[in-house]
């Protein structure tokens, strides 16, 4: 870090981060009443033909296609590995926009609810929900079991040293925690985690049982000096080290392309999404063996229910990580049915 805690938060207000790639005010607390309750809704029983059909920029057209089983974007472009089973998730990230219990508890129960008025459950997908710490216990007893619960953090304490303000990766695992999400872009380029505390992070939950989530993603210069694979390869390769060749299965990679997040950003183009994906799984593969193809990758960054079709018909993209869609249940749960909809659909 070059920079203390007191300074770093100065420089990058709540809702003012611009080094994250944009704006993300409408995340913050005055908007908190977005977060609806909704009545029972179906939840994964649409046919590809409920794929939302907002409007599709013609850059997304191909990959639209892939969606109803047609050759699109992903499949033009090149497609590294995979097993053969076909493992789905949506990761929701509340970050700290839900303040008070009682929005808390709505939002989770009319989770629950709509998960348990689909008969056909979660159709092989894993849903999972990142709260903030102080809600992981409510949510785990709010939400069916069939649904994750993840932690948005778990701090590296050492063994034997009872560090004041630590919450520990044991401590997760013994509250009912399935994942951790680690590295974001807000824990990197906000709170100037480095590559070696994440990735001792990684190692720790890994240890405790837990699955781990982990975010990468490059920066707009990055990505204009063409530098982006190099980064994420950088960021990839400090995480890969701490991961155990038996543990692949607990491991996602999420892409989150920092340039791309936040209002107002100019989005990544699916087919862009698919280059970097296969690039980076076909890498991990060659520099780390065979059992990372048992690991998930995940896109993430301004996904909703409008554009998730056609990162759901990319080849490489086993899934989501969402922030502002996480915190509407109708949003979520199209989603989720979009997702599992392109994926029976198009054999990606
Ligand atoms: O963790 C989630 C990512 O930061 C994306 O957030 P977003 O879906 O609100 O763009």
């Amino acid at each position: 870090m070059d920079m203390a805690w007191p300074e770093r938060r100065a420089a990058y207000p709540h809702k003012h981060r611009d080094d994250v790639g944009g704006t993300r005010g409408d995340l913050g607390h005055g908007d908190l009443t977005k977060v609806r309750a909704y009545q029972l809704i179906p939840w994964l029983n649409l046919s590809c033909g409920g794929c939302l059909s907002g409007v599709t920029p013609r850059k997304n057209i191909e990959a639209a296609s892939a969606c109803s089983g047609t050759m699109g974007a992903g499949a033009g472009a090149e497609r590294a590995e995979r097993p053969a089973e076909k493992r789905l998730f949506v990761g929701a990230n509340w970050k700290c926009s839900l303040e008070s219990v009682e929005q808390v508890d709505q939002l989770l129960s009319s989770i629950a609810t709509a998960v348990s008025a689909e008969t056909k459950g979660l159709a092989g997908l894993e849903l999972c929900i990142f709260a903030p710490y102080v809600f992981l216990e409510r949510a785990r007893r709010i939400l069916p079991t069939e649904i994750r619960v993840g932690s948005q953090n778990a701090w590296d304490a050492a063994e034997g040293f009872a560090c004041t303000g630590v919450v520990t990766s044991s401590m997760l695992k013994g509250i009912g925690c399935d994942w951790v999400l680690l590295g974001h872009s807000d824990r990197r380029n906000v709170l100037g985690e480095s590559h070696d505390l994440i990735s001792q992070k990684v190692r720790r939950c890994l240890e405790s049982g837990l699955k781990v989530n982990i975010t990468i993603g490059e920066k707009k210069e990055a990505r204009e000096k063409g530098q982006e694979l190099q980064v994420l390869q950088e960021q990839l390769e400090s995480v890969a080290k701490a991961v155990p060749a038996d543990a692949w299965d607990r491991m996602a990679v999420a892409y989150e392309p920092v340039w791309a997040v936040g209002e107002g950003a100019v989005p990544c183009e699916p087919n862009e999404a698919q280059r970097v994906h296969s690039a980076l799984r076909q890498w991990l593969k060659e520099k780390f063996g065979e059992n990372t193809s048992k690991c998930l990758f995940l896109y993430t960054g301004s996904v909703n229910e409008s554009n998730a079709e056609h990162y759901a018909a990319l080849p490489d993209v086993d899934g989501f990580v969402v922030g502002r869609a996480g915190l509407d249940v109708e949003k979520l749960s199209a989603i989720c049915r979009t997702l599992v909809s392109c994926k029976s659909g198009s054999g990606a």
